[in-house]
């Protein structure tokens, strides 16, 4: 770590990138190997016919049948034809391979990263990682690596015996292509830099959409159409130019490549037929190496060309590289232990502090024991830290210091499946998920039962928005489906987290869209679910405040103020003005005022 912290970016990058390629190509080793092996054969098909268009050609000279000779050129063709196809069909499946490792592989990451990963990130870049960067990768970690390996070897093969028929020729040819190797030594970086800020591009316009299309209602409602496309434009934009400069590179490493190839037979050209003419060659040897040099274009195209793809996909791998480094929730696929805790905790907080990055604390030293079972309200302004205390409850987040137990047992000991296992949240907006009313209800239960469903149905007074829909609990509904009302959303998230059974019941402003009777409804409900559950509520209406045993009032960070309704009317300010002010909308159906 050291070292590689002490290099500049792009080499460590690159060497990170290369390292995570090799890593990729691994698993497929045999595979490549028989692609590698195969064409090699291929080329040495290849390096062998100038050899025996020499044999022929002596042949010819001296008179004798030139037949066999020619019977084997058409032999080596056809070889090299057939395996060409078979390698070709090889590759491609090995390549398709390495796509789907690595998709499969980001996917999963993706869906376990913590939530302080994913509030730096936009989900339209990190999608964009999983599809099109790690197609770009497809080519480079097998077609890549096996033109490298095999332009490598089919030029040392063909320096090999260029240097029997005439050393002083392969020396001067040597020269020529060192030109080469350090023309491109400046060259390839910039490709692979090209082709990370493209990428980046193209996750920015993935995260523009993104932004867009999920607030598309605002956006239309302020007009903000030409607004968000000149945003996506702009990221366009980078992406094209990017691709433009990184197109510059690759084309300027296959003319490199061409000229030093043209370079090299006009210099044999000139020196050997100077050798021929002093005797120092014969004509036949000259033609052979000519031939040799007119072939290395093909290893030589094989190797700029592998290396142009390989710093493409290295390009790319920088920001699969990134999502490798990115913290994950390692323990949410831990097996869960029932027994953690057999009814409904005791939540004792002890001193939480909470800062999100470059925030100031939205928690700082909260202290307050959550009697088991029963139901305690949490109340403040908005931005007091009141969700936030309900994230790290979640374990969503880890606290800056501070312990939450669970009837003694401190959270942080628990693997997070087991805390969520625990605790059944109804967040704040309550989204949908894609699917239907069923898988909605059963999504952190699929096994209950239809007599779970229908009890918590009944809990939740879905009945009558159930049976009015064509197709009942299979009607669609999220993007693709029936749009429910704010009110129909936070219901349907109620009763999810009511089939859970949980033992810890965290309801965020669950009841904030609820019509009156509703709310009333659910309050008795949260009477009846509170003997066999700790529940504890954030909630902006008098009526779900006031029925809670205990009331907490957060005000910045700290708690200021516990008790119930009556004593915190009598003795704290804030929750007095609460009372009168915010949380007086429903007054009329408190249970203080009834
Ligand atoms: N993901 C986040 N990243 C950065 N800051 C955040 C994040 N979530 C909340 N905050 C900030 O932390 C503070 C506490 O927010 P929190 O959502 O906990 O308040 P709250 O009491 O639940 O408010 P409300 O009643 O409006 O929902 C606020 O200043 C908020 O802006």
């Amino acid at each position: 770590m050291g070292v590689t912290s002490r290099l500049p970016y792009g080499i460590r990058s690159g060497r990170e990138s290369l390292q995570t390629l090799l890593k990729l190509a691994w698993p497929h080793r045999g595979a490549l190997a028989l692609a590698l092996l195969l064409t090699l054969l291929a080329s040495a098909a290849g390096l062998m016919q100038p050899l025996v268009a020499r044999w022929a050609l002596d042949a010819l000279a001296g008179g004798d049948r030139m037949a066999g000779a020619m019977l084997l050129l058409a032999a080596l063709l056809l070889g090299a034809v057939v395996i060409n196809g078979f390698n070709a069909w090889l590759q491609q499946r090995i390549a398709e391979r390495v796509v789907r490792q690595v998709r499969r592989r980001l996917a999963h990451r993706l869906i376990r990263l913590r939530l302080a990963e994913l509030d730096r990130r936009s989900p339209g870049d990190l999608i964009s990682r999983a599809t099109s960067d790690s197609t770009l990768l497809q080519s480079a970690a097998t077609g890549g690596l096996i033109a490298l390996v095999n332009g490598l070897l089919t030029l040392v093969g063909a320096f090999a015996l260029m240097a029997t028929i005439h050393v002083g020729l392969f020396a001067a040819t040597l020269g020529v292509l060192v030109v080469l190797a350090l023309a491109l030594l400046f060259v390839l970086p910039r490709i692979r830099r090209a082709v990370t800020r493209a990428q980046a591009a193209v996750g920015e316009v993935g995260s523009v959409l993104d932004r867009t299309l999920g607030a598309i209602r605002t956006v239309k409602a302020n007009g903000g159409e030409r607004r968000e496309t000149a945003a996506v434009g702009t990221a366009i934009e980078r992406a094209y130019q990017a691709g433009l400069t990184g197109a510059r590179h690759r084309a300027m490493v296959s003319v490199l490549s061409a000229i030093s190839v043209q370079t090299a037979i006009l210099v044999v050209l000139g020196l050997g037929g100077f050798l021929v003419t002093t005797g120092g060659l014969t004509l036949s040897a000259l033609i052979a190496f000519l031939l040799y040099v007119f072939y290395l274009s093909s290893p030589i195209s094989a190797l700029t060309g592998s290396l142009s793809l390989l710093q493409q996909g290295l390009g790319a791998a920088v920001r699969i590289v990134e999502v490798e480094s990115m913290a994950v929730e390692e323990d949410v696929d831990s097996p869960v232990s029932t027994l953690v805790v057999p009814g409904p905790p005791q939540i004792e907080i002890q001193d939480l502090q909470f800062a999100y990055p470059t925030r100031r604390p939205a928690l700082r030293g909260v202290s307050i024991n959550v009697p088991a079972g029963g139901q305690t309200a949490l109340v403040g302004l908005s931005g007091a830290g009141k969700t936030t205390l309900f994230a790290l409850l979640e374990r969503f987040y880890e606290p800056d210091r501070g312990r939450i137990r669970l009837d003694g047992r401190d959270i942080a000991e628990l693997t997070r499946a087991e805390v969520r296992h625990l605790i059944a949240y109804v967040e704040q907006d309550a989204p949908m998920m894609d699917g239907t009313i069923g898988e909605n209800l059963t999504y952190g239960d699929p096994k209950a039962s239809p007599d779970e469903i229908a009890a918590v149905l009944r809990d939740a007074r879905l009945n009558d928005l159930v049976d009015q829909l064509e197709f009942g609990l299979e009607t669609p509904v999220g993007a693709h489906g029936v749009a429910l009302s704010g009110g129909e959303r936070q219901r349907v998230a109620i009763a999810r987290a009511l089939l859970r059974k949980p033992r810890v019941l965290l309801l965020d402003e669950a009841t904030a869209h609820l019509d009156a009777r509703n709310e009333l409804a659910l309050r008795e409900v949260l009477e009846t679910v509170s003997a066999r559950c700790t529940v504890l509520l954030i909630a902006h209406r008098l009526s779900t405040v006031a029925s809670a045993e205990q009331i907490m009032v957060l005000e910045d960070g700290i708690i200021r103020a516990t008790g119930t309704h009556e004593s915190l009317l009598r003795s704290d300010a804030l929750y007095r003005e609460l009372a009168t002010t915010q949380l007086l909308t429903d007054a009329a159906s408190s249970p203080t005022t009834r």
